[in-house]
């Protein structure tokens, strides 16, 4: 059974006209290596936490900057969001269709919240806390490309042409700020797109994405902005000492206009410049240390890395199952042909070993959380290959084989072919992202101790379900499993509502 809405009714919980605030046990344990009898042993010992949390329930009107509006995942964002806000439906050969949120986690899934009268019932993932409706977003951006969104769609050919014709009215007039150009960072083949550049030195570049955040925030009347990254995926920065290994030292490399600092680490630092929740949906370095360093110095949120949109998730799903299964996965070889203007620029070396990197790492949690299988150091053999394949457009082709060891010597082997728009498995994640990320920034809390209420860590855990290679906070775990990020915010959503976590129990029943 599904209902729209609920309250919870706790002595741990109080709703107020601006927040909500919760008194949580948090579960958890402790390890110890201890020697006893001369033998040492694991003691592992539950321990409870309390903690505070509290969510202003005073939802803004959001602005959505996104740098690479013009590409083909953001004008196919721009297009699905004003569909669904006007409600518009278009015919295709199969039947008419209706604008829909499918594919985003906070729009179109649910979340159990109990039983009734021995039914299970859910309700919208979006119904845990107070969130922004997509309908109401301002979407505006930056892109090297001039073109207005209605061009951008039809560029993209993603979307049903019907709907385009209709959808093209509103984005006429949607023209992208000039973007950061470094012909260095991405494929010499984009050179050609680059006709509406940011000129001057780094810090001017720098000083001119804040200005056009401030004009963008007054003008369009927003509360809050979100700048988020689905520009062209950009090769690896170089770290270097001295130069983007710490805050100071990124700083004055951009003073001194130092070329190894990248169009999207300028952009990431204009925002946490400026307090602005900065996230990256491809998969480079933009997060170089000195940045990093500089977020948490000031709070400001930043994510990423890389959406997690097909194979990938796919994979952080099956070799989850298998390792969790008790069966061996010793071969991954993944394919891609894309024909969009990412699969061009990926085709360049440098710009397909940052993919490589951020397709590479999502097993590695799940190898080495089973030392049964695995011997220490030992990783099935992972391989990634992105083909160009002009013909196929936007609609990639993910081909992959898994093998296994199963009981006994014997060998599994799984072939997966999913065919798919790229740009529309992209758009509703960049969605999710940027209202998950809006949340969070209304999120308090205060563990059992602390005297002060204080806001998530500044490097944002809380979206890894929609990264590919999720940033965390040094020292911090990494969790690429999909079911773990899943039960990860859904679980911290309901704590700020006083609900346990989602244990699948059902001990009434047994
Ligand atoms: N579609 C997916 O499923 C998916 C999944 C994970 C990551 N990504 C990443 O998202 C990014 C965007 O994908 P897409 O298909 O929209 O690509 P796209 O090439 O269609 O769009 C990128 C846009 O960025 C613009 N651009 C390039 N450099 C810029 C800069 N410095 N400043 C401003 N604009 C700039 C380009 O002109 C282009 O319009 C890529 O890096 C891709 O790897 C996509
Ligand atoms: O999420 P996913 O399907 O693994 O990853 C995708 C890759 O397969 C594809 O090569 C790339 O162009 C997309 O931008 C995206 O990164």
């Amino acid at each position: 059974m599904f209902i729209e809405k609920f309250k919870v009714d706790s002595p741990n919980v109080k709703y107020t006209d601006s927040h909500i605030e919760s008194l949580y046990q948090y579960e958890t344990t402790d390890l110890v290596h201890e020697t006893r009898d001369g033998a040492s042993e694991w003691v592992v010992r539950p321990k409870t936490v309390q903690y505070n949390f509290k969510t202003d329930v005073r939802v803004p009107k959001l602005g959505v900057m996104l740098v690479g509006w013009g590409g083909n995942n953001g004008s196919t964002l721009t297009a699905g969001v004003i569909a669904n806000r006007e409600g518009i439906s278009w015919a295709t050969k199969d039947k008419v269709q209706q604008a829909n949120y499918f594919g985003s986690l906070t729009q179109a899934s649910t979340v159990r919240v109990g039983s009734y009268n021995g039914e299970e019932i859910y309700a919208p993932f979006k119904s845990l806390l107070p969130m922004v409706n997509p309908d109401d977003i301002v979407f505006g951006g930056w892109d090297i490309s001039n073109m207005n969104l209605a061009d951008s769609m039809a560029r993209a050919k993603v979307l049903d042409i019907d709907l385009q014709k209709q959808l093209r009215p509103y984005m006429e007039s949607m023209v992208p700020l000039p973007g950061i150009y470094d012909q260095d960072f991405i494929a010499a083949n984009q050179s050609s797109r680059a006709n509406n550049v940011i000129k001057g030195n780094k810090k001017e570049q720098v000083q001119q994405v804040i200005k056009d955040i401030r004009e963008f925030k007054e003008k369009n009347k927003v509360d809050k902005i979100v700048v988020l990254w689905t520009a062209n995926t950009e090769r690896y920065s170089n770290v270097v000492v001295g130069l983007n290994d710490t805050s100071e030292n990124l700083l004055s490399a951009v003073d001194r206009n130092e070329a190894e600092i990248s169009p999207s680490t300028l952009f990431a630092l204009a925002c946490v410049l400026e307090g602005v929740p900065f996230i990256n949906g491809s998969p480079q370095n933009t997060f170089v240390p000195g940045l990093i360093d500089l977020a948490i110095n000031r709070n400001s949120l930043i994510g990423g890395d890389d959406f997690k949109s097909g194979q990938t998730k796919i994979k952080s799903v099956l070799v989850d199952f298998l390792v969790g299964a008790g069966i061996k996965p010793t071969s991954i070889v993944s394919y891609n042909h894309l024909g969009n203007n990412d699969g061009m620029n990926l085709s360049a070396p440098q710009t397909f070993r940052s993919k490589e990197i951020s397709k590479s790492n999502v097993v590695d949690d799940m190898v080495s959380s089973n030392a049964i299988l695995y011997e220490p150091g030992e990783h099935p053999d992972h391989v990634i290959v992105i083909k160009y394949v002009p013909y196929v457009g936007d609609s990639k082709r993910a081909m992959d084989e898994y093998t296994a060891e199963i009981f006994m010597g014997g060998k599994q082997t799984f072939v997966l072919h999913n065919t798919c728009e790229d740009s529309l498995l992209a758009a509703p994640i960049i969605l999710d992202l940027v209202l998950l990320a809006e949340l969070s920034s209304r999120i308090e809390l205060k563990a059992e101790g602390e005297d002060k209420f204080h806001s998530f860590h500044p490097v944002a855990t809380i979206l890894s379900y929609l990264t590919k290679a999720p940033l965390v906070p040094p020292g911090t775990p990494v969790v690429n499993a999909l079911a773990k990020q899943r039960a990860m915010l859904e679980n911290i959503l309901r704590a700020c509502i006083g609900l346990a976590p989602e244990n699948n129990m059902l001990m009434e029943y047994k």
